[in-house]
C-alpha cells in the first residue's frame, strides 16, 4: 500500500509518479493539519454525506453566474441545507459547520454567514442568561452581524423604558457589515449609551432591523446593499441607519453592564470585556486563512507537477515547472506557513477559550495579552497569506490569472481580511501600544508576562541546537525592533514631544516591531509542534517545513541580523542556504504534503488543481460553460454586426 492514499487509476503520470515518492503516511500529516485523528475523520464523515445530497450542489461553476444568480445558489443551497444538516451533522459543532460550509458554499460566503460565527457568540457572551433564551429562540434560523457604529447613539427614554437608536449625520451611517443588504433581519448594534445626557460609551444592542416574515425594513430603519465588491460576492454586505427608533430597554445585553428602569447604569467588571467575540472572530479567521493558503498550495503545486514548460539544459526534456528553483522559492515557503498558521490558530483558540471563560468568573488578567496577541496575528496572518496566495497565482502563468484556477477568488477572500475584523495597520499599532508598555516594564526590571519576557533578557552567549539558533535570532530581531522604537520615542519625550505624539513620529518602527513580536510568537510555535510529533516520518517532513518556514522569515528580516554586527555575512548566508537545502528536500514530497490537507476536488472548485491531474480537457470543458460561449449574444447582435456589416 502506497504512503500517499490518493494514488488512482487513470491520473495525470507525472502527479502518480510524485506520489510514489512519499516519505510519510499522507493520512499522518492529514491529521496533524486537521487538529488530529478524529477531526480529520469528521471531516471525511461530513464529506461522504454531502455526496449522497446532489441537490446542495451547483449545476454551474460560481465564476459563470451573475451575483445575483449567486445570491440565489447560495440561499437555494442554505435552505436544502438547514432542512437536511441535523440528519448527518451539528451545525453548533464548529468542526461539522466549517467543513459542511466549505464544501457546499465555497469561500465566497452567503447572506447568514456571519450568524454563527459573530451574532451567536456575542449573544452567548453578553446577553444575561434570561436574555440569551429569549434572544437565541428569537433569532433562530435568521441573522445579524456585528456593527462599531462610532456616532451613532442609544438613549435611554425613563417614560417609556426605551432606547431611542438615532444615527445623526450621513457620514455616520454604518457601512460593510456582511448580511446586512438582504438577509438579516436582526442586528446586534453598538451604540453610544446616553443617559440623562451623559454618554457612557459603547454597548451592544438587539435591534430588529426588519420583520421576519414580510422581510419589509422597521419604519425607522434605512438599510440595504453596498454593491459589488474585490471579492466575497455572495455576501450582502449592507449599510445601515436609524431615525429616531425605539426599542425595549432589555434589548441591551447586559451580562456585563446594565441599565435598570430608572435609568442607573452599572459598569462592567473590566472595560474591554465587550471583546470577546471580536477574539473569537479573529481566532477563526487565522483558521480560514491557513485553509484559504492550503487550498491555493494544493491548487499551483498539483499544477507545477503536471506542468512542463521550458528546459533546465538547452535540448534536454521539458521540466516539470515544479523543479525550477524559482517555482520552490515562490510556493514552499507559503507551503510552510499553512502549517505555522494553521498551528497559531489553533493555539490562539485555546487561550480565546480559556480567556472567555475567566472572564466569565470575573478574571480578566490574560484579556490584555490576548487581545494584542491576536492583533497582530491577524495583521501578520492575513497579509502574508494574502501574500503567498497571490505567489501561487502567478506561479501558475496566465492559468492562475483565469476563474477556472480559483486562485483569484482565494487571493480575494484572502486580502480582504486585511482589512475587516480590524485594518491591518491599526491592528499592529495596537500591539505596539502593548509592546510600548512592556519594554517600558523591561526598562523598569519590572515583572514581564511570559509572551514579552525575552524582551528584559539579553542575547545569549550560549546558541543551542538548529532550531534554538534560529529562534534566538527571532528574538534578537524582535527585542530590537522594540527597544528600540521605545528608545528612539523616549529620546523624542527628552525632548518635550508628548507620549501621544512621539508614539506617533515612530509608528513606522513600532509596526515593524509588532511584525517581529508576532513573527517570533508563530515560529516558536511551529517549532514546539514539531518537537511534539511522534511518528518519525510526519516529523521529518514537518522538522524540514519548520526549518524552511524560519529560515524563510528569518531571510525577509536579514538587514536586522547583520545590524550592529550581530551575525556576520557568512553566517546569514548560511540561513539563505539552509533555504534551499530545505526546499531541495521538499521536493519529492511537495505534491503529498498538499494531498494531506485532503481537500476534495469539489471543494477545491479549481480546475488546475483537481487531484487526478487532467487539467487541459476539463479547462476546455470548463471555458465550454461560459455563457458567452451561447449563440446570439446581445453585444453582438445589437453592437459588433452593424459595425463589422459596415466595413
Ligand atoms: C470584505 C469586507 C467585509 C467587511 N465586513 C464587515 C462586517 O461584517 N462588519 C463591519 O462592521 N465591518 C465590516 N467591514 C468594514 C471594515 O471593518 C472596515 O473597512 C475596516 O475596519 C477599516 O475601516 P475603514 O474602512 O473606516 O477605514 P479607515 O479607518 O478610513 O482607514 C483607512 C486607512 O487609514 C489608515 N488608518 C486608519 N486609522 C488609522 C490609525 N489609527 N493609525 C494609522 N493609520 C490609520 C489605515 O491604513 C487604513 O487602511 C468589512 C470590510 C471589508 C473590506
Amino acid at each position: 500500500m502506497p504512503l500517499n492514499k490518493y494514488i488512482q487509476d487513470g491520473d495525470n503520470q507525472d502527479l502518480t509518479d510524485e506520489r510514489f515518492k512519499a516519505t510519510f503516511d499522507t493520512d499522518a500529516l492529514g491529521a496533524v493539519f486537521h487538529g488530529g485523528e478524529d477531526a480529520l475523520k469528521r471531516v471525511r464523515e461530513i464529506r461522504d454525506e454531502l455526496t449522497k445530497r446532489g441537490h446542495l450542489f451547483d449545476a454551474l461553476p460560481a465564476a459563470h453566474r451573475t451575483r445575483a444568480e449567486r445570491m440565489e445558489d447560495v440561499s437555494r443551497k442554505l435552505k436544502n441545507l438547514m432542512e437536511n444538516v441535523s440528519e448527518f451533522a451539528d451545525f453548533s459543532n464548529n468542526l461539522d459547520m466549517l467543513a459542511i460550509i466549505r464544501d457546499v458554499m465555497g469561500i465566497e460566503g452567503f447572506p447568514l454567514a456571519l450568524h454563527n460565527l459573530m451574532f451567536v457568540p456575542t449573544i452567548q457572551n453578553q446577553a444575561d442568561d434570561e436574555q440569551t433564551l429569549a434572544t437565541l429562540s428569537e433569532i433562530n434560523r435568521i441573522t445579524g452581524t456585528n456593527l462599531s457604529a462610532i456616532e451613532t447613539t442609544a438613549t435611554y427614554d425613563k417614560s417609556t423604558e426605551e432606547f431611542i437608536i438615532h444615527t445623526p449625520t450621513t457620514t455616520a451611517t454604518k457601512w460593510w457589515p456582511g448580511g446586512l443588504g438582504t438577509s438579516c433581519t436582526h442586528v446586534i448594534l453598538v451604540a453610544n449609551l446616553i443617559i440623562d445626557s451623559k454618554n457612557y460609551g459603547l454597548h451592544p444592542f438587539f435591534v430588529p432591523i426588519r420583520d421576519r416574515n414580510s422581510y419589509s425594513q422597521m419604519s425607522g430603519v434605512r438599510v440595504g446593499d453596498i454593491g459589488t465588491k474585490m471579492g466575497v460576492n455572495c455576501v450582502d454586505n449592507g449599510f445601515l441607519a436609524f431615525d429616531n427608533y425605539r426599542i425595549p430597554r432589555r434589548n441591551m445585553l447586559m451580562k456585563h453592564s446594565k441599565v435598570s428602569k430608572e435609568g442607573v447604569y452599572t459598569a462592567p467588571s473590566h472595560p474591554k470585556v465587550g471583546y470577546t467575540t471580536m477574539l473569537y472572530m479573529r481566532s477563526e479567521m487565522l483558521t480560514h486563512q491557513s485553509y484559504y493558503l492550503a487550498m491555493a498550495m494544493a491548487i499551483s503545486i498539483r499544477y507545477s507537477a503536471v506542468r512542463r514548460q521550458g528546459e533546465i539544459k538547452p535540448g534536454t526534456q521539458e521540466v516539470q515547472i515544479l523543479d525550477y528553483q524559482t517555482q520552490q522559492y515562490r510556493l514552499f515557503p507559503g507551503l510552510a506557513r499553512c502549517f505555522a498558521f494553521v498551528t497559531a490558530a489553533a493555539t490562539v483558540r485555546q487561550m480565546t477559550e480559556s480567556c472567555i471563560k475567566e472572564l466569565s468568573h470575573g478574571n480578566s488578567d490574560v484579556l490584555a495579552d490576548l487581545h494584542a496577541l491576536s492583533c497582530g496575528l491577524k495583521a501578520v496572518v492575513t497579509h502574508q497569506s494574502s501574500q503567498s496566495i497571490d505567489q501561487a497565482r502567478q506561479a501558475c502563468g496566465g492559468h492562475g490569472y483565469s476563474d477556472a484556477s480559483y486562485l483569484p477568488t482565494l487571493y480575494t477572500c484572502s486580502v480582504g481580511a486585511c482589512t475587516y475584523e480590524g485594518e491591518n495597520m491599526v491592528m499592529l499599532l495596537q500591539l505596539s501600544k502593548y509592546l510600548m508598555k512592556a519594554a517600558a516594564k523591561a526598562e523598569a526590571g519590572a515583572e514581564m508576562a511570559p509572551l514579552v519576557a525575552y524582551l528584559a533578557v539579553s542575547d545569549p552567549i550560549e546558541n543551542g541546537d538548529k532550531f534554538g539558533k534560529l529562534l534566538n535570532h527571532f528574538e534578537h530581531i524582535a527585542r530590537h525592533r522594540v527597544m528600540h522604537a521605545y528608545h528612539q520615542m523616549i529620546e523624542e519625550e527628552k525632548h518635550g514631544i508628548e507620549r501621544d505624539y512621539a508614539f506617533a513620529n515612530h509608528s513606522v518602527d513600532w509596526t515593524k516591531a509588532a511584525r517581529a513580536h508576532t513573527k517570533l510568537f508563530m515560529a516558536r510555535g511551529f517549532v514546539k509542534k514539531v518537537q511534539e510529533i511522534q511518528n518519525e516520518a510526519v516529523h521529518d517532513v514537518l522538522n524540514t517545513l519548520a526549518e524552511l518556514y524560519l529560515s524563510y522569515e528569518l531571510i525577509e528580516m536579514s538587514s536586522d541580523l547583520t545590524a550592529n554586527g550581530y551575525l556576520s555575512e557568512t553566517e546569514v548566508q548560511t540561513i539563505r542556504h539552509q533555504i534551499y537545502d530545505c526546499m531541495r528536500k521538499i521536493r519529492p514530497n511537495a505534491v503529498s504534503i498538499v494531498d494531506s490537507f485532503d481537500i476534495c476536488d469539489r471543494e477545491l472548485r479549481s480546475v488546475l488543481g483537481r487531484r487526478d491531474g487532467h487539467v487541459y480537457e476539463n479547462l476546455y470543458k470548463w471555458a465550454q460553460m461560459s455563457p458567452l460561449n451561447q449563440k446570439n449574444l446581445p453585444h453582438v447582435e445589437k453592437y459588433l454586426k452593424p459595425m463589422t456589416s459596415k466595413l
